[in-house]
């Protein structure tokens, strides 16, 4: 690998600042993942609900007496399966486990589970120690298939929770159903155009498709519409949401005319 020649500190107007001291932001995919909770009360409750808004396969270890009903609701349900013990070194030997969370008011038993889970370069979060976490929770708005999460990296849990509330309240109420629709018009794309080649010309196209149309509008696109869209793709044309509806009536009623 070359280095880079020029002092770290250069800055120029060209290419954006560097910011040390950040965290790494990412949409993590557990889906159908194994994770470990540890602990039972309402921060595990908060977490249990999080890996399950993403599909993770959920592990509760806790003794049953510990349990919020939050907790307890979870595990009755069978949403989540629940050892009714405290934490065993043992709990860490199934090879599936993707991650483990610690919830638990133990202080020294949160950095026994830290110690062992770098043994196994597992992934870990002990809510209580903010240095035995590879990674932060952060404060987050769900809308559908959006998700905001807002992090202060570790300096001020509850100012994310203010931001990110403020931050929901400035959102369109219907941003989620928005991107649902741009979701199934980017599958229907990749049908008509699928090849590796075209990316380029898909995402121009897809880009300009979304900045043209209105968050009403992009709700409002039924299958009709993107049909009707997709048959412009090949020579590169994005019609607005006028312009398509108009060309579909004109289309009904030549028909009529015809019939
Ligand atoms: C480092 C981090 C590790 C991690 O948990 O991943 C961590 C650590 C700690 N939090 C503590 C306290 C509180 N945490 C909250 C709330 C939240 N804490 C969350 C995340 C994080 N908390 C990570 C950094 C995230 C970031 O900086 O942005 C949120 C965003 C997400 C979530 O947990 O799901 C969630 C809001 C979710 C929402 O509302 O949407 C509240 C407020 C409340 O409960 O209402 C308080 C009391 C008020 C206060 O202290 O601010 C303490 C004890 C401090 C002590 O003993 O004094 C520690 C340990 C320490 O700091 O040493
Ligand atoms: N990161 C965050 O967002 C926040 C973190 N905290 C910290 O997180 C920790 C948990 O907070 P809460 O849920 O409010 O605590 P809590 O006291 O309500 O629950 C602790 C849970 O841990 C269980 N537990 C204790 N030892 C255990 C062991 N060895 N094995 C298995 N389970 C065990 C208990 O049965 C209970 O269910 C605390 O240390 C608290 O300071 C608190 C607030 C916010």
């Amino acid at each position: 690998m070359s280095r880079p020649t020029a002092p770290a500190s250069t800055e120029t107007e060209e290419f954006p600042a560097i910011q040390p001291g950040g965290s790494l932001l990412l949409a993590w995919q557990v889906r159908n993942r194994r994770v470990l909770v540890v602990g039972g009360g309402n921060v595990a409750a908060g977490r249990i609900l999080a890996l399950l808004n993403a599909d993770a396969l959920v592990t509760v270890v806790t003794p049953t007496a510990g349990l919020v009903p939050e907790v307890a609701h979870r595990i009755a349900c069978n949403l989540v399966t629940h050892v009714d013990r405290n934490f065993l070194p043992t709990d860490l030997d199934d090879p599936a486990i993707a991650m483990v969370l610690t919830a638990v008011d133990d202080p020294v038993a949160s950095s026994e589970i830290y110690t062992l889970c770098k043994q196994r370069r597992i992934p870990v979060n002990v809510a209580d120690v903010p240095p035995e976490c590879d990674f932060y929770f952060g404060s987050i708005h769900r809308d559908g298939p959006l998700q905001i999460m807002v992090s202060t990296n570790g300096n001020g849990p509850k100012i994310a929770n203010i931001v990110r509330r403020q931050i929901a309240e400035m959102l369109p109420t219907n941003v989620g159903d928005a991107i649902v629709r741009v979701g199934e018009l980017r599958k229907r794309l990749r049908k008509v155009a699928p090849e590796p080649a075209q990316g380029p010309k898909r995402m121009e196209w897809m880009s300009r498709v979304c900045e043209s149309w209105s968050l009403e509008e992009l709700c409002d696109m039924d299958e009709a519409d993107m049909d009707g869209l997709l048959g412009f793709f090949e020579e590169g044309r994005v019609l607005g949401y006028k312009e398509l509806r108009g060309l579909q009536e004109g289309e009904v009623k030549a028909k009529a005319v015809e019939a």
